[in-house]
C-alpha cells in the first residue's frame, strides 16, 4: 500500500481553479517532487495534504486511512511533518535546545516548555543532530548559523515526531547551489534510512532531477505528468509547459 495516496482532490478559490481532480502516490522512503511554474497549484496541494485547505472534492489517504478535513495539529500526529520556505527556529535558543524543544512538542508538553527544554531528552536531540550532521555545533545560539546550517537544524527539528511523510516547502529557497544540492542528499539519506516519504517543491531543476525518485508536474492546477526524471525531462508536454518561463530543464552540465 502507498503510504500517501492524493485521490482526484479539488480546491477552487472563488472562480480560481487552484487544483483540479489531482491523483498521485508516494512510497515510503521515496523523494516525490510536485513541480510546475508559478501559480500551478504546489502550495495549495501541500496544504491540502497537510490540513491547512480543506478540499473541495477527492481524498488523502494516509497509509490507507482518511486524513481529508482533519485539522493541521491531528495530521501532524499521525505522522506528517513539515518544513517551510523559510525556516523556523528560535534564533535566541542554541542548536540543541531547539531540537529539545520539537522533542517537549512532540510529547505534548509544549506549554511547559519555557524552562524546561533545557533539560528534556538531550541525548536524542544530540542524536537528531548527529543524523543532520550538526552534532558540533549543537551549543551555538542558532541566530550564529549560516542559513545552510538553520535548514539541517529544521530537519531535525521536524525529524522529532518521528514523521511517516515529510512534507519540504521549497525546503532549497535562499541557498547557494551546491548547498541545496547537499541539502537534498541528506534528505534523501534519511528519509531511506526511516523508510520515511518525502514530498517536496522545488525551483531548481538540478535538485529536482538529480534528487528526486520521481517527478510530479502541475501546471495550471492540472497534473500534467508524473514520472521518474528521466521520462519527465523527455516529456514534449512538460517542455512546452516550462517554455518561456526561464526554467531549463535540461540538466546543468
Ligand atoms: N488563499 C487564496 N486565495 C485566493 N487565491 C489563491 C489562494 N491561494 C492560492 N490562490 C491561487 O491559486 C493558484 C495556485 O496557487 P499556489 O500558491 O498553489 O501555486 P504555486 O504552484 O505554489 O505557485 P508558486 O510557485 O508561485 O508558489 C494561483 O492562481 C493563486 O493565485
Amino acid at each position: 500500500m502507498s503510504l500517501l495516496q492524493v485521490q482526484n482532490i479539488s480546491k477552487a478559490f472563488g472562480g480560481v481553479k487552484a487544483v483540479q481532480n489531482i491523483s498521485f502516490a508516494l512510497q515510503a522512503g521515496e523523494l516525490l517532487a510536485l513541480i510546475g511554474p508559478n501559480g500551478a497549484g504546489k502550495t495549495t496541494t501541500f496544504n491540502l495534504v497537510g490540513g491547512q485547505l480543506a478540499a473541495d472534492s477527492g481524498q488523502v489517504l494516509l497509509g490507507g486511512k482518511n486524513i481529508s478535513g482533519l485539522a493541521p495539529r491531528a495530521i501532524w500526529r499521525l505522522g506528517v511533518g513539515r518544513t517551510f520556505q523559510i525556516a523556523q527556529t528560535f534564533a535566541s535558543l542554541t542548536v540543541v535546545e531547539n531540537v529539545q524543544m520539537a522533542l517537549l512538542s512532540a510529547d505534548r508538553k509544549i506549554f511547559s516548555w519555557w524552562p524546561r527544554a533545557a533539560g528534556h531528552r538531550r541525548s536524542d536531540a544530540l542524536a537528531l543532530l548527529e543524523q543532520v550532521g550538526m552534532q558540533a555545533q549543537a551549543e551555538r545560539p542558532c541566530s550564529e548559523l549560516a542559513y545552510g546550517d538553520v535548514k539541517r537544524v529544521e530537519l531535525a527539528m521536524a525529524l522529532a515526531h518521528d514523521p511517516q511523510l515529510l512534507l519540504m516547502d521549497e525546503p532549497t529557497a535562499g541557498m547557494a547551489p551546491g548547498e541545496r544540492v547537499a541539502l537534498m542528499q541528506l534528505a534523501r539519506r534519511i528519509a531511506r534510512q526511516r523508510q520515511m516519504g518525502v514530498l517536496f517543491t522545488e525551483h531548481s531543476m538540478d535538485v529536482v532531477f538529480g534528487q528526486a525518485d520521481r517527478v510530479a508536474v502541475l501546471v495550471r492546477g492540472q497534473l500534467l505528468a508524473e514520472g521518474t526524471p528521466q521520462q519527465i525531462r523527455a516529456d514534449a508536454r512538460v517542455q512546452q509547459a516550462y517554455l518561456g518561463t526561464g526554467l531549463v530543464l535540461e540538466k546543468q552540465k
